[in-house]
């Protein structure tokens, strides 16, 4: 099966500091796919090369067949990448409605936004029963179903989500992490950047393993929670 997303050789960084080098990576429709690794381990840096927001010094990045290595981040976005980044970044003053309308109009020639608001009511229960509301008065669990919501508006092809259970409550981690695995049940492609290695090797199907800009190593998560160096670093298991 081609994949939706091919990172193929990529290195990238900030001015003249590589901070990725020669990763190469791969989701495949339908997938969930997670990558973890420690802080500063450049997890993020990749991310910023796949929608646009860097230039990758070397290397190719494909989506659904075109090539997008210099393709500025309106483009990926039409072509279907939808990014919610890391902190929670809803818009305080503007009610449930109108954050999620914001994620419609990102692509609207083709978007019906009524129907859109529609299914995210119908996925996010406690975001209907809140849809007038400010986004400030959301408890921070539902504001993080706000940002998924919102970035399922534009219908992407690819889902990324960017460490969603950074700064989050224990309960409300599980809780992310439900939605998750609904919406990988439903269908939704998703890249799932997190340092919770333990919730993204349960919830995603392969992972890639980050260090020092480098992938370490790599497979099905199944086998990623078995492995040794992954137990031991990521998973807090005596190995
Ligand atoms: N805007 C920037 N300019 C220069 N260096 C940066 C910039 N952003 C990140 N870096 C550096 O790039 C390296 C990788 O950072 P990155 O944020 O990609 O890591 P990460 O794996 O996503 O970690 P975290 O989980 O903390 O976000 C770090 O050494 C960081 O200091």
């Amino acid at each position: 099966m081609t994949a939706l997303l091919q990172v193929e050789n990529v290195s990238c960084g900030y001015g003249r500091s590589e901070v990725i080098h020669e990763v190469g990576m791969e989701v495949r429709q339908g997938e969930t796919v997670c990558l973890i690794g420690p802080n500063g381990a450049g997890k993020s840096t990749l991310i910023k090369a796949i929608t646009g927001l860097i230039r990758p010094g070397a290397g190719r990045i494909r989506f659904a067949g075109q090539d997008i290595t210099a393709a500025p981040p309106p483009r990926r976005v039409e072509a279907g990448i939808a990014l919610v980044p890391e902190g929670r970044g809803v818009l305080p003053t503007m009610t449930v409605e109108e954050n999620l309308m914001l994620g419609g109009y990102v692509r609207r020639r083709e978007i019906d936004i009524a129907a859109e608001m529609d299914r995210m009511m119908r996925l996010f229960p406690v975001l209907a029963e809140r849809r007038s509301q400010t986004a400030s008065t959301l408890s921070g669990g539902e504001q993080q179903q706000l940002v998924i919501a919102r970035g399922l508006m534009s219908r992407p092809k690819l889902l990324i989500l960017d460490e969603p259970s950074f700064g989050v409550a224990p309960l409300i981690v599980a809780q992310i992490f439900r939605t998750i695995r609904e919406l990988a049940e439903a269908g939704t492609t998703i890249l799932l950047v997190e340092q919770n290695a333990n919730m993204a090797l349960e919830v995603a199907q392969r992972g890639y393993v980050f260090e020092s800009g480098r992938c370490v190593t790599s497979g099905a998560t199944a086998d990623l929670r078995e492995n040794d160096l992954v137990r031991e670093v990521y998973l807090g298991a005596a190995v």
